[in-house]
């Protein structure tokens, strides 16, 4: 078996594996970079982006669909899936291209093709790609970035092969007739919505009431509203069960108990998946290389440096399940490989403000610190509905609800939960504003210019103030100390 010593294995070719290598070979460390999947990362190839490109088609349509409100009558509507899903993967292709070309750039040396597991905290036996031969490498310090993989819940588990998950759906040749989503989680109710607006039948199923992240209960409350109009939501549904339709049409029957015990049976031509992702951390051998576990099972692990425990070991990206977000494990994977290309000397770095965005529509957004992470005593809550606001009725999208937090000793913003047109905009002014320490005061005095949805952000931040029963001159005291 071959051996090869070198300063940092990363384990994982996705966002945060390429970041790691990066950052760990600019401080100069040499590094080996194991990957076991197609190189291409997840978001390129079956998340961000592909999932974007159908939402994309599904907004062309909905215009169509909206287009008489305004008095424009479009003829004769045709939605061709098999169109719609070719544009889908020819872009998508597109992306992967380049994530592609970045790869092929990085030396030959670096990239090793095969399964990794730890034997040590510094020990990696790779399991190399078309051979039976193995390699083992011995590192200073080693980057878990495996990202995840879809949760099938146990009831489901006799069906996975022929079910769906997210990654399938941009392979399908043409739109199914009809699809049941199982999780009306942040990608079930992105696909699920624009599988719905391109003429699929779509039915969602939950155990649970929550969709997306929102816990906010007066944003919930619009965002089960709005949804629920829409769309044919099974929410804290009992007895789920689904099997193999029979007879030549094929699909699947679903059967069901809703929320005040009455059955519903129904058949789907197919059933997506979406009940959360797991971190790839299974057989990876992190017993064997001590890793400690904290009391909800996961690693131990310090977003702060991506350190694990003590131990020469830093994890990343979905891995880590901190954000699984693009954006996060793409921070993370630069932290990680720094901090280990420099391991002992691990540094720990200041993380973004928490934002997180669900491309529906409306869209939603948390920013901050959700309601649920909220000292519900020290903040005080602004809101504004879109259901009147100007620009939001100008273009047919009066359809949100928007609240946001600040702490009633420093009138700081904290926080915000987000249902509402353009959220994947206001969400980031928010961010900035929380990021920057801003006062609400401060941010009213930014400028917000008319007709914009902008102005209902500006609505809530002055229901804030009311909330607060602060007035201006007090704020800039206790942000600039009271001889101001
Ligand atoms: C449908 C969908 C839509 C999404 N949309 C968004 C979005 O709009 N915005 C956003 O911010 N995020 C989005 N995400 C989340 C985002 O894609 C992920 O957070 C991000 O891609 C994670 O990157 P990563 O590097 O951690 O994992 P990955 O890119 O998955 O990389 C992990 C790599 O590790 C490899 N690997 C695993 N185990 C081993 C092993 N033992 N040995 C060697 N290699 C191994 C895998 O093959 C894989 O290539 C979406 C996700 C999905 C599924
Ligand atoms: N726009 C984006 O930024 C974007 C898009 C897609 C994914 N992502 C990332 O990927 C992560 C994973 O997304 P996801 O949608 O898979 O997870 P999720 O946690 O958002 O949703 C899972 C959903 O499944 C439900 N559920 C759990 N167990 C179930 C069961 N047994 N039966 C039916 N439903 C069940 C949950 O209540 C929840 O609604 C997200 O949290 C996010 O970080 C981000």
């Amino acid at each position: 078996m071959e051996e090869r010593s070198v300063d940092v294995v990363v384990i994982g070719a996705g966002t945060a594996g390429l970041g790691a290598q990066s950052a760990a070979r600019k401080a100069g460390a040499s590094v080996v970079m194991v990957e076991d999947g197609p190189y291409g990362t997840t978001c390129a190839r079956v998340g961000c982006m592909p999932s974007k490109l159908l939402i994309a088609a599904a907004d062309a349509a909905r215009a169509v669909d909206q287009a008489p409100i305004f008095g424009v009558h479009p003829e004769g509507k045709r939605v061709d899936g098999r169109q719609v899903l070719e544009r889908v993967r020819a872009e998508r292709d597109r992306f992967v291209g380049f994530v592609l070309q970045q790869t092929e750039r990085i030396p030959e040396e670096v990239r090793v093709r095969g399964r990794a597991r730890l034997l040590s905290p510094t020990r990696v036996r790779v399991a190399l790609e078309g051979s039976d031969e193995e390699l083992e490498l011995n590192a200073r310090a080693v980057v878990i970035a495996t990202g995840s993989s879809p949760y099938i819940p146990p009831n489901l588990k006799p069906l996975e092969a022929k079910l769906s998950t997210s990654a399938d759906v941009f392979e399908w040749e043409d739109l199914p007739e009809s699809v049941a989503v199982v999780g009306p989680g942040v990608i079930g109710l992105e696909l699920g919505q624009a599988l719905h607006r391109l003429g699929v039948r779509v039915a969602f199923f939950s155990p649970f009431e929550a969709l997306a992240h929102v816990h906010d209960p007066k944003v919930s409350e619009v965002v089960h509203q709005v949804f629920d109009e829409e769309m044919e939501l099974h929410l804290k549904v009992d007895a789920f069960d689904v099997s193999e339709a029979p007879g030549e049409e094929g699909g699947f029957i679903v059967r069901w108990h809703d929320a005040q015990g009455t059955p519903g049976e129904a058949r789907f031509e197919k059933v997506l998946v979406t009940a959360g992702r797991r971190p790839n951390l299974e057989g990876l051998g992190l017993e064997q290389a001590g890793v400690p576990f904290n009391d909800r099972g996961r690693p131990d692990f310090d977003p702060r440096t991506t350190q694990v425990g003590d131990l020469p070991i830093f994890l990343a990206g979905d891995a880590a399940n901190h954000y699984p977000l693009l954006h996060e494990a793409s921070d993370e994977g630069r932290i990680a490989g720094g901090n280990a290309a420099n391991f002992p000397d691990v540094r720990a770095e200041i993380r973004r403000v928490p934002l997180s965005i669900t491309f529906t529509d409306p869209q939603i957004a948390v920013v901050g610190k959700s309601w649920r992470e909220l000292d519900h005593e020290q903040c005080g809550v602004g809101e504004v509905s879109y259901t009147n606001q100007g620009r939001a009725r100008v273009m047919a999208k009066n359809k949100g609800h928007v609240r946001i937090y600040a702490d009633r000793d420093t009138g700081r913003i904290c926080g915000a939960e987000m249902f509402g047109p353009s959220v994947e905009h206001t969400a980031h002014l928010l961010a900035w504003t929380i990021q920057c320490g801003m006062t609400v005061f401060e941010a009213l005095n930014m400028p917000f210019y008319h007709p914009v949805v902008e102005e209902g952000i500006r609505s809530a931040l002055r229901s804030l103030t009311g909330d607060l029963r602060m007035t201006a001159g007090n704020a800039e005291k206790l942000r600039y100390g009271p001889g101001t």
